[in-house]
């Protein structure tokens, strides 16, 4: 069968979920659009230049930015991750890097990019990636014409295999045998529910206690990540780019399977990151949360936060870039 897929953003991101699917042999055909269309083309004939070593074929099409975004029609899953990484890279000169300083930047995107989504007639499922991925993921849910399940955020996700490698690495055990969830906002107010943290079964709860494990220092390893690569190298993308195929793939496959991504929580009316079953129909799921109280707490503040930045957006909007 036919698997067809789009990406909208081809920075370090973008090209790094293309690459990904490419490798994997995981889509049919693949569907380019960047703003900067000689970016999208460089991207197409790279992505090209593999097809004779690969034993799968990925078609490589591309549409032009400003020409109606008709490729998109008939894709099963859009990958939305347009940006500007600049603007996370001087976070690293302020004292308190956060990805909430792109909304402003990605509110933009969204406000452009949602009406050509739409007039494309895209009926698929999108997965976001743009950051601040909770808030920009709902602002992008209200403007483009598709119910919410058929729209999530990579959320978590990526947080959680960097708190899995934390782990491993700390108690010198394979990565697979850790289960569990960092929750919340893909941001700062992240935090990883520890309650729900096993390791070959046995709850890291109790493994901290009887070895004195200093779970803190594990959880800013983990939290911290996205920065740490991005003071070395300017971007991060091997992670997110199998992350994002990875979460395509169970899409096209209808996993049903459970990651923590960005879906809506009708209580807090805003997409968090939470466990949520994903398919073929998106989002299948959302599973209830067995929380301590004090995680409870971080939960509540952090969908908090992405609530009341996505209320700022209309402000952040009217105030002239430039001054
Ligand atoms: N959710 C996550 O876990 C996660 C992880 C890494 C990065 N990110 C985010 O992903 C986004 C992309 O990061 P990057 O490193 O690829 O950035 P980048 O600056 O390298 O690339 C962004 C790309 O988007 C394109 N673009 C800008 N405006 C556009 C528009 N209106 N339509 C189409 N394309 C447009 C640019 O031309 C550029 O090619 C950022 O918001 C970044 O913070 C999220």
């Amino acid at each position: 069968m036919v698997s067809k897929v789009g990406i909208i953003g081809l920075g370090n991101v973008g090209s790094a979920v293309a690459l990904a699917l490419v490798l994997r042999g995981s889509v049919s055909e693949l569907v380019l659009i960047d703003k900067d269309d000689k970016k999208a083309r460089a991207e197409q004939y790279d992505l090209t230049d593999q097809q004779a070593l690969l034993t799968s074929n990925t078609k490589i099409l591309r549409q032009n930015y400003n020409d109606s975004w008709t490729l998109l029609k008939d894709c099963d899953v859009l990958v939305f991750s347009p940006g500007d990484i600049s603007i996370l890279q001087a976070q690293l000169q302020t004292d308190n890097p956060d990805r909430l300083n792109e909304l402003r930047s990605s509110a933009q995107i969204v406000q452009e990019v949602a009406p050509k989504i739409n007039a494309s007639k895209f009926n698929g499922i999108i997965l976001s990636i743009t950051n601040p991925c909770d808030v920009v993921v709902t602002y992008l849910q209200e403007l483009v014409d598709l119910p919410k399940n058929h729209i999530f955020g990579t959320g978590t996700t990526l947080d959680t295999t960097r708190m899995k490698h934390a782990v491993s690495a700390y108690l010198d055990c394979s990565i697979h045998d850790i289960d569990g969830y960092v929750l919340g906002e893909h941001g700062e107010s992240q935090f990883t529910a520890w309650s729900t943290v096993r390791v070959g079964g046995i709850p890291m709860n109790d493994l901290a206690a009887t070895h004195r494990i200093d779970l803190k220092v594990i959880e800013e390893n983990s939290s911290k990540g996205a920065w740490y690569i991005i003071s070395g190298k300017g971007f991060t993308s091997h992670g997110i780019g199998l992350t994002g195929a990875t979460l395509v793939e169970a899409i096209l496959n209808n996993a049903r399977q459970v990651f923590p991504l960005s879906s809506y929580n009708t209580d807090y009316q805003t997409y968090i990151g939470q466990p949520t079953r994903i398919g073929a129909g998106g989002v299948l799921e959302v599973l209830p949360l067995t929380l301590s109280d004090t995680e409870q707490e971080l939960f509540d503040h952090s969908a908090k936060i992405v609530r009341e930045n996505r209320l700022k957006i209309p402000s952040l909007l009217a105030v002239d870039p430039v001054l």
